[in-house]
C-alpha cells in the first residue's frame, strides 16, 4: 500500500509494483476461477486472467451469442466452458459477471454452489448493497469480494493488451477464510487492474451509478444535446454544431485534460476562450447541481436500482434498449458525427484501401 495525497486527502492505494503478478499467481495457484457471464466484463476479465497464467473457466448460458463468442475466444466446451451451474460447481472463486438484473434471476441456482471457503467476486456493489431488492444475501462462510474496473470491459482488455492497467476499486464485504484480501488483490492484478483503490460495496455502487448517469454518460449527452440543438435552431450547420459540441472536445481538448488537467487545457486555448469558460463554468455548475443532487438521492434511496431491476428483468429488455440506442444513433447530431468521423484521415485510409 502506498500513501498518496489526493488534493490534500491522504489515501492508500495498492500499486502493481508491490504486488507483482508472480505473487498473485502464487496465491491463486490452487484456485479454479469460474467467470460466470460472457457479456462485456466477462470476456475481458476471463481472457486477461487466462493470459496472466491463472486457472480460469467460463460459465455461460448455452446457445446464445455470448456462448458463441466464448468459443470464438478459445474457451473449449466441456473443458474450460460450461453451463453456469457446472462452472459454479467447479469454481473455488466465482466471478459473478452476469448483468446486475440477471444476477438476481440466477442467484437461487448459484447460491447452492457456494460451499464453505469459496469466494464470491463481484465487479459492482449492486447485488449485495441493494439486497432487500435483489435477495442476494451470500452465506456467511464464504469470502465476498469486489474488483470494479473503472471503465468499460472493452478498455480493460485493450489496455491490458497495450501493457497498461485500468484503475479499479476493490472491496471486501466478508472475510470468512482470512484470505479475502490476498484473493481480492490477486484477482485485481489478474484481471488487469492498474492501481487498486480501496472502497466498500455501498460506496462503489453509489459513486458508480452516479457517475454513469451523470458526467460520464447521461450528463454529457444531455449537455451535448442542449448545445447542439441551440446552435442548430440559430442557423448553424450540422457539421459546425457537431464540431463545436463534440468533435473538438474528444479530438483536441479532452486529451489535453487527460494529459495535464483542466487548467492546462484552458492555458492552451485563447485568452478569449479562457475568459468565457471561467465566467460560464459557474453558471453551468449551479444549473446542473440540483440535478446531480436529485440523482444522488435517487441512487441512495434505491430508486435507480429498482428502475434498473424492473426494466432489465423484462424478457424484451434487449430489444427495447437496442431501439433506444438506434434513436440516438440516427439522431441528426450523431449522424452528423458519423460523417465527421468518416473524414478523419485514419478512416479515409480505410475507405481508400477498401
Ligand atoms: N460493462 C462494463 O464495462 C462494466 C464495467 C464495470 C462493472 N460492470 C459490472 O460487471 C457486471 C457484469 O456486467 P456486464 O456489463 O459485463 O454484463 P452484460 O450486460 O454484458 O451481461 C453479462 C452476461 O449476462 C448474461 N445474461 C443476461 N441475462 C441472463 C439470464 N437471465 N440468465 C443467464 N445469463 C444471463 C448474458 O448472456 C451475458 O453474457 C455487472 O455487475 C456490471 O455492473 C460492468
Ligand atoms: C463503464 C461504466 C459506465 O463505468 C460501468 O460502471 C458500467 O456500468 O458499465
Ligand atoms: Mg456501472
Ligand atoms: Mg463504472
Amino acid at each position: 500500500m502506498a500513501e498518496i495525497n489526493f488534493g490534500g486527502v491522504v489515501e492508500n492505494v495498492v500499486m502493481r509494483e508491490e504486488f507483482p503478478l508472480t505473487k498473485a499467481q502464487g496465491i491463486l495457484k490452487e484456485e479454479t476461477i469460474a467467470v460466470i457471464g460472457y457479456g462485456v466484463q466477462g470476456p475481458s476479465q476471463a481472457q486477461n486472467m487466462r493470459d496472466n497464467g491463472l486457472n480460469v473457466i467460463v460459465g455461460q448460458r448455452k446457445g446464445g451469442a455470448s456462448w458463441d463468442k466464448a468459443v470464438a475466444d478459445g474457451w473449449v466446451p466441456g473443458e474450460t466452458l460450461f453451463e453456469i451451474g457446472e462452472a459454479a460447481e467447479k469454481g473455488s472463486i466465482i466471478c459473478y459477471l452476469l448483468s446486475d438484473a440477471a444476477q438476481i434471476a440466477v442467484w437461487p441456482q448459484l447460491k447452492e454452489k457456494l460451499t464453505p471457503g469459496k469466494a464470491l467476486y463481484f465487479s459492482h456493489g449492486f447485488g449485495v448493497t441493494y439486497h432487500e431488492r435483489t435477495n442476494i444475501v451470500p452465506p456467511k462462510d464464504i469470502d465476498v469480494i469486489l474488483v470494479a474496473p473503472k471503465g468499460s470491459g472493452t478498455s480493460l482488455r485493450t489496455m491490458f493488451l497495450e501493457g497498461r492497467g485500468l484503475n479499479s476499486s476493490y472491496a471486501i464485504y466478508q472475510d470468512a477464510t482470512g484470505n479475502a484480501y490476498n484473493r481480492t488483490i490477486s484477482l485485481g492484478i489478474g484481471v488487469g487492474a492498474g492501481y487498486l483503490f480501496p472502497t466498500d460495496f455501498k460506496k462503489e455502487v453509489f459513486s458508480d451509478l452516479t457517475g454513469e448517469r451523470g458526467s460520464l454518460m447521461g450528463g454529457i449527452q444531455g449537455l451535448f444535446e442542449a448545445q447542439y440543438d441551440v446552435l442548430r435552431e440559430n442557423g448553424h450547420s450540422p457539421s459546425e454544431a457537431f464540431n463545436e459540441t463534440v468533435e473538438e472536445l474528444t479530438q483536441s481538448l479532452m486529451p489535453l485534460v487527460a494529459k495535464n488537467g483542466m487548467d492546462w487545457m484552458y492555458a492552451n486555448c485563447s485568452t478569449t476562450a479562457q475568459r468565457g469558460a471561467l465566467d460560464w463554468k459557474d453558471k453551468f455548475r449551479d444549473a446542473v447541481r440540483p440535478v446531480v443532487e436529485d440523482l444522488y438521492r435517487s441512487v441512495a434511496t434505491g430508486e435507480e436500482a429498482q428502475r434498473s431491476i424492473d426494466t432489465n428483468s423484462q424478457p424484451d429488455y434487449r430489444e427495447k434498449l437496442d431501439e433506444e440506442l438506434r434513436v440516438l444513433r440516427e439522431s441528426e447530431m450523431w449522424r452528423a458525427g458519423a460523417a465527421v468521423r468518416a473524414l478523419r484521415p485514419e478512416n479515409q485510409e480505410v475507405e481508400a484501401e477498401a
